[in-house]
């Protein structure tokens, strides 16, 4: 097998809720996500020039694209792994559908999708949790994206604990097409120092997080602090019927669950005519798409 295509999806956070900052500077954090069937595309060919080679397409990446998480993965994956002794460079297409920046865990999902198709390519020889274990190396969020479709993530959000598949559910997401810089976010929060959290502590919370803490998202005052503006989409997504209305991750994307398609696109077409920015209808998935061949 010398190449492959997968399609890279992105999440939302159903609830986060943050514990306290570490010593290490991380936040200790419960977070209940899932993943939706908004999503890149990505193309992965064995290379015959001596170097792994980016194109993006679609939305613009920042940054230099060596820094990018697709080619900082293939990079730890050779390191980690390696490819049995074959020659082993990669030529990556992206089309990038997630908003940037956005709360949705873009690069996160493309840096797990890389290093699942890294695996594929290379025979299989990882786990799903070895290659969990590798990712966290690259984001708290990338070992979600390796991991079942449902899930709490504990710890800095590198701990994955799966839950059942996710009802079906149709969803209206809303971005301004500002990105809020994710360590700007958590660097706005002010909350009590403690110490990593151990599992036995972890797992009680966890079980009432998804039994009674429905929809909270401790970082929306900060990332409310900077755009405003959030706050006027969820109250407006809320009027327009949404059973309920959140920021994802360190936003600024607002998400808000619709019974009715009709009241879904409704509700969207209000959001572009009252806010600009940008906005869909997607849907979340009962399962990854990263499946073993
Ligand atoms: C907001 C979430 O998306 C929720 O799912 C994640 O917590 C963010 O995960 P991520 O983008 O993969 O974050 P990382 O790349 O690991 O960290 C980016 C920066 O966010 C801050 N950060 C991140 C995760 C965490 N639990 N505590 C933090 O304080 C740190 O300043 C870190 O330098
Ligand atoms: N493949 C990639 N796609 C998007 N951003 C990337 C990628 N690789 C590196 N980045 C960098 O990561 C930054 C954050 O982008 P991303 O879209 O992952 O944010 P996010 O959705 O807020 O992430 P999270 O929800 O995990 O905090 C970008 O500004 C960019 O500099």
């Amino acid at each position: 097998m010398t190449s492959c295509s997968l399609f890279s999806p992105a999440k939302i956070n159903l609830s986060l809720r943050i514990l306290g900052k570490r010593p290490d500077g991380y936040h200790e954090l419960l977070t209940e996500m899932v993943m939706i069937s908004l999503g890149d595309t990505m193309v992965f060919r064995l290379s015959d020039e001596p170097r792994d080679l980016l194109a993006v397409s679609g939305r613009p990446v920042d940054g230099n694209p060596d820094d990018n998480l697709v080619l900082r993965a293939i990079r730890l994956f050779r390191e980690m792994r390696g490819f049995g002794g074959k020659p082993s460079y990669w030529k990556v297409e992206l089309e990038k559908k997630i908003p940037v920046g956005a709360g949705l865990g873009g690069g996160s999902s493309n840096a797990a999708a890389a290093l699942w198709a890294m695996n594929l390519l290379s025979g299989n020889s990882c786990s799903r949790q070895d290659l969990m274990e590798i990712g966290a190396k690259l984001g708290s969020d990338v070992p979600f994206f390796l991991g079942e479709a449902h899930a709490v993530a504990s710890g800095r959000g590198e701990k994955i604990h799966p839950c059942d598949p996710f009802p079906g559910k149709t969803l209206v997401l809303w971005n301004p097409l500002v990105p809020l810089s994710t360590s700007r976010i958590y660097g706005g929060l002010s909350v009590p120092r403690i110490n990593s959290l151990t599992d036995s502590e972890t797992l009680p919370r966890i079980s009432s997080l998804l039994s009674e803490d429905k929809g909270g998202n401790d970082l929306e005052p900060v990332a409310m602090s900077i755009l405003p503006i959030i706050r006027k989409v969820k109250d407006a997504l809320t009027a327009k019927g949404s059973e309920f209305s959140l920021m994802s991750g360190s936003g600024p994307t607002v998400f808000g669950f619709f019974d009715e398609p009709g009241q879904a696109t409704f509700a969207s077409r209000f959001l572009e005519e009252q806010f600009g920015g940008w906005t869909g209808i997607f849907e979340t998935l009962s399962s990854s798409p990263f499946v073993s061949p």
